[in-house]
């Protein structure tokens, strides 16, 4: 077959993949707002197609420690591929964050990498191997449902970045509620260079977390975020200096999310879902919400043992 032939054939399986995915995707419906995903088998996303697809590509792992604190610690474990994250790697996050789901003493969470860099993206061979349309779609989908699902958990969450976050690296950190940067390491959404733009939902999260002017930046210009420019911007909260020989950055970051996370469970959790009803709802939604979630906390236990106490906030 000519190679002029053979580029028409691609284009018009891609014209074709494409109109079918977007007839998909107007049948999958709004989003759904609380809890749950933004895609769901209702509406037509087969994730059990997608997931067999994503175990055909091993390698990694995503560790969970879900400590006595209430702090959980999610390690992205492929460090002989920068933490990369391959098909597997995508099912046991989406694994993890059901665990999460289910701590009901869980207060708060950092996502890090393993042996000292955050995430490099997707798993180039896998995106070699998944990379017409339809399954790119799917796996899109896929991975904004888990991501979706980890920032609305009911726990304080921060990404702590070390060496480098690229592509859906980048991504996963604004899956968080705060981002904390090591000296030198780096946040770059590399998509461009790709010729992509985001798929996991890093751009919709990008432009609450920095503003449109600067998610223009960071996209179209591909631009690094090193820890100055990250605090100017606002994509990241803090940096992390190691105040002793024994210390690490991980420790660091546990210490920085225990200011927000001291106090009982049930309150830091109602914290977050006023937050996040704030954050995502319109705002006669996010009232109702928050009385609701006011109901669950007004005369608890934790309420009644602080009017016991006649606590002065000095
Ligand atoms: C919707 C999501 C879209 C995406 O995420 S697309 C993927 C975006 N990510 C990328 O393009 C990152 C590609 N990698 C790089 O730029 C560099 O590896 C990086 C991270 C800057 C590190 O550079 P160096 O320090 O020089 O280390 P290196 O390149 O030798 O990497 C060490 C080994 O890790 C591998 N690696 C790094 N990132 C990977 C990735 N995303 N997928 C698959 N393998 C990856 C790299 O191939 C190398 O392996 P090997 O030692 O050559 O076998």
């Amino acid at each position: 077959m000519s190679y002029s032939l053979q580029m028409y054939c691609r284009m018009v399986l891609h014209r074709v993949g494409c109109h079918l995915l977007k007839k998909t995707h107007n049948a999958l419906g709004p989003p759904i707002r609380r809890g749950g995903a933004v895609y769901s088998g209702a509406c037509g996303f087969r994730e059990e197609e997608i997931r067999e697809k994503l175990q055909a590509f091993p390698g990694g792992s995503i560790n969970l420690v879900k400590q006595e604190s209430g702090i959980a610690l999610m390690t992205i474990n492929n460090p002989a591929r920068m933490n990369a994250f391959t098909g597997t790697m995508m099912l046991e996050l989406q694994d993890r964050v059901s665990q999460l789901e289910e701590w009901t003493e869980g207060k708060g969470l950092i996502v890090h990498g393993a042996a000292g860099t955050f995430c490099s993206g997707s798993d180039l061979n896998a995106v070699r191997a998944i990379s017409n349309p339809q399954d790119g779609m799917k796996m899109c989908m896929f991975m904004q449902n888990v991501l979706t699902r980890l920032l609305r958990l009911p726990l304080i969450s921060v990404a702590l970045v070390e060496g480098r976050a690229l592509g859906g690296g980048s991504e996963l950190t604004t899956a968080c509620d705060f981002r904390l940067m090591t000296e030198g390491s780096e946040i770059q959404f590399v998509h461009k260079h790709m010729g992509l733009v985001p798929g996991w939902g890093g751009a919709a999260r990008l432009v609450r977390i920095v503003g449109s002017q600067n998610a223009l930046k960071l996209l179209a210009g591909a631009r690094k975020v090193d820890t100055d420019y990250g605090e100017r911007i606002g994509l990241s909260d803090g940096t992390v200096t190691l105040q002793s020989a024994e210390s690490t950055a991980l420790g660091e970051a546990e210490k920085w999310v225990s200011a927000f996370t001291k106090g009982p469970a049930p309150v830091i959790r109602a914290v977050k879902k006023v937050v996040l009803s704030g954050r995502e709802l319109p705002l006669e939604d996010a009232l109702r919400t928050e009385k609701d979630v006011f109901g669950t906390v007004w005369g608890g236990p934790a309420n009644l043992e602080a009017l016991a106490r006649k606590p002065k906030h000095k």
